[in-house]
């Protein structure tokens, strides 16, 4: 009956609070004693805008995620779990993020663990130059003109690009440095009072001072007549995007279906990534659905949108989405702002995190947290021990989230028995896919099933493609799973070369999902006496990390010849 089940869940989740807190870093001191300085990455570059904080990171491994640590002023400050490392182009140029990206690169050849890279575009963002870079007072009631003259000096008039036309009187406008800053009070909003031939006279809604030399503008619910891609985007795509041979990209300003779909022609070299649309506004939400169908996955960034719809609108967007039913990983944007500048996050801003988390989203990415703030190491584990506090694991390595490199936090597996409702979660899955379902998703379904039924410890999936690991981790199982992927050999003709690598660090962004590499020696046909030897590799790779112990119940998904099997394993020692 409901009714019994909330009255037993009550006293759980009261006693869930009274508890201390778990501790949360992930790993342990031998992992850390071991790991120092491997590779630095940043470091005091000129290229950031001014007053921007620059720490060291080194990478190192533990476990089964690939680990970035901050070290300040060569104090080791804490660490991340790096799964999709985010190169943001709305600032810094190619070679600044090539340094990152090499960097990262040697970390993950020496700790052989997965990370995947994502490249984000700038899109049809205005922005607002501040050459002199000298700081701008604005003060409430006072009037601001944007003008297209960008010779001027930025000052009472703000050069712009924004075409009169395109905005009506009473419009709002928002310019300043929140979306890369994440303080309020480094942007100001203005409203539209006049329009005087080119230019859009505005008044000052608050008291501001604009530093430093880049401002984004943004105008509520109007749609910017520039292309989603531009012109320097496509550059980039195509020389840093192609070279670097990017996993995820990350199309800012997604407003509908045929963004994506252009995408995919005018990126043909990038075959193998993934596009991911990036919902800022209120057109590309009205166009959820249909951008569904063609991405690859969303990001939902609730800075622009925080912009674009008034705060009444802006609180639910993603109740309203309802996650169980998307398919796609979900990525969900600007969760601890205030923690750029502090130590804590606000009660609303904690409480934001774990809802993001019981609605099903896959991951958390975290901007100027974690690109700029006074307290990344902080962040990471505030947000960290929210979700872990979710968890019922008790394994630290499973537990918890991963972080993407400087910018991005993806929380990778949580065992929320005590508060996420696994249950409930894969019923509605199971009623949403309705019947009859395809062998690949009822294997899938079973294979959760059967693993909870028996309180498995892992669930170990056989894949190539992905798919079948992907399908387990939709009904949020309440172990990790540990996908095996077995590469392939392919040939365009003219060369030999496996696939695999490319699904396994794409399914870093799918909660729940450890993906592995098997041996390409292993051929990929389903024999018996090759499955039972990557599965040995499998366990003793688990076990290494720390996810399987010896006892313990393993659910593994594989095929045998041309039956797709889900068996029940009991480890000895
Ligand atoms: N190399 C393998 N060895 C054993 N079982 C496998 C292997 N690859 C996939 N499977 C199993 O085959 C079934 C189909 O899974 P999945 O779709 O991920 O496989 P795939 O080979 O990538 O297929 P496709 O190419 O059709 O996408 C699942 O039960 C999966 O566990
Ligand atoms: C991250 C981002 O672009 C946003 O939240 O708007
Ligand atoms: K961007
Ligand atoms: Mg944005």
């Amino acid at each position: 009956m409901h009714s019994t089940h909330l009255l037993l869940e009550e006293p759980i989740r009261m006693a869930s609070i009274l508890e201390p807190s778990k501790p949360f870093l992930p790993g342990n001191d031998q992992d850390r004693g071991h790991a120092r300085p491997q590779i630095q990455v940043g470091g005091g570059d000129r290229r950031l805008p001014q007053g921007w904080h620059v720490r060291y990171a080194l990478f190192y491994c533990s476990g089964l995620s690939l680990v970035l640590s901050f070290v300040d002023d060569g104090r080791f400050t804490g660490y991340y779990v790096v799964a999709v490392a985010r190169f943001d182009f709305s600032w810094g140029d190619a070679g600044y993020h090539q340094e990152t990206l090499d960097n990262l690169k040697a970390a993950i050849r020496s700790t052989q663990k997965l990370c995947a890279v994502m490249l984000d575009t700038v899109g049809p963002e205005l922005q607002v130059v501040n050459k002199s870079e000298k700081a701008i007072s604005l003060e409430a009631n006072a009037y601001v003109v944007l003008t297209p003259d960008q010779e001027k000096e930025a000052t009472s008039e703000l050069p712009s690009h924004l075409c009169p036309n395109a905005v009506k009187l009473g419009d709002t406008i928002f310019i300043g440095q929140y979306l890369f800053t994440g303080s309020e009070t480094t942007s100001v909003w203005l409203e539209v009072a006049e329009l005087k031939g080119e230019d859009v006279v505005c008044i000052i809604k608050n008291s501001a001072t604009l530093s430093g030399s880049l401002f984004t503008l943004h105008v509520s619910q109007i749609r910017i007549d520039l292309p989603t891609l531009t012109e320097s985007d496509k550059n980039v795509i195509s020389t840093w995007g192609v070279q670097n041979k990017i996993d995820f990209l990350s199309l800012s300003y997604t407003r509908h279906v045929e963004d994506v779909r252009q995408l995919f022609h005018k990126v043909g070299d990038l075959y193998q990534t993934q596009i991911f649309a990036k919902i800022e506004s209120i057109e590309g939400l009205t166009h959820f659905d249909e951008i569904l169908q063609e991405a690859d996955g969303i990001i939902l960034s609730r800075g622009n949108l925080g912009i674009d719809l008034p705060p009444e609108k802006a609180t639910n967007v993603i109740d309203n989405l309802s996650l169980s039913h998307i398919i796609l990983s979900i990525v969900i944007t600007r969760v601890v702002d205030s923690m750029t500048d502090n130590l804590r996050p606000t009660r609303a801003e904690a409480t934001d995190v774990a809802n993001a988390i019981l609605d099903g989203s896959d991951a958390i990415l975290l901007g100027a947290e974690t690109l700029r703030g006074l307290y990344p190491v902080e962040t990471i584990s505030t947000v960290g021990r929210i979700c872990y506090e979710l968890e019922d694991s008790g394994n630290h390595e499973s537990g918890g989230f991963c972080c993407v490199c400087f910018v991005t936090v993806r929380k990778v597996e949580f065992h929320a028995e005590k508060v996420f409702n696994q249950d409930l979660y894969f019923k509605k899955t199971v009623t949403y896919v309705g019947e009859p379902m395809s062998h690949l998703e009822s294997i899938a379904s079973s294979a959760v099933r059967a693993a909870i039924k028996v309180k498995a410890s892992v669930i170990v999936c056989f894949t190539s493609s992905g798919r079948a690991a992907r399908l387990i981790a939709k009904y949020r199982p309440t172990m990790p799973v540990l996908s095996v992927v077995v590469p392939r050999l392919k040939t365009n003709q003219l060369r030999w070369s496996f696939s695999g690598a490319f699904e396994a660090r794409q399914s870093l962004v799918v909660r729940g999902l450890f993906p592995m590499l098997a041996d390409p020696r292993h051929p990929a046909e389903s024999t018996s006496a090759t499955n039972e030897s990557v599965l040995k590799v499998a366990l003793d790779h688990g076990k290494a990390s720390g996810l399987i112990k010896s006892h313990d119940r393993v659910v593994v998904c594989q095929k045998v010849g041309d039956d797709s099997v889900v068996k029940i394993i009991e480890l000895e020692d």
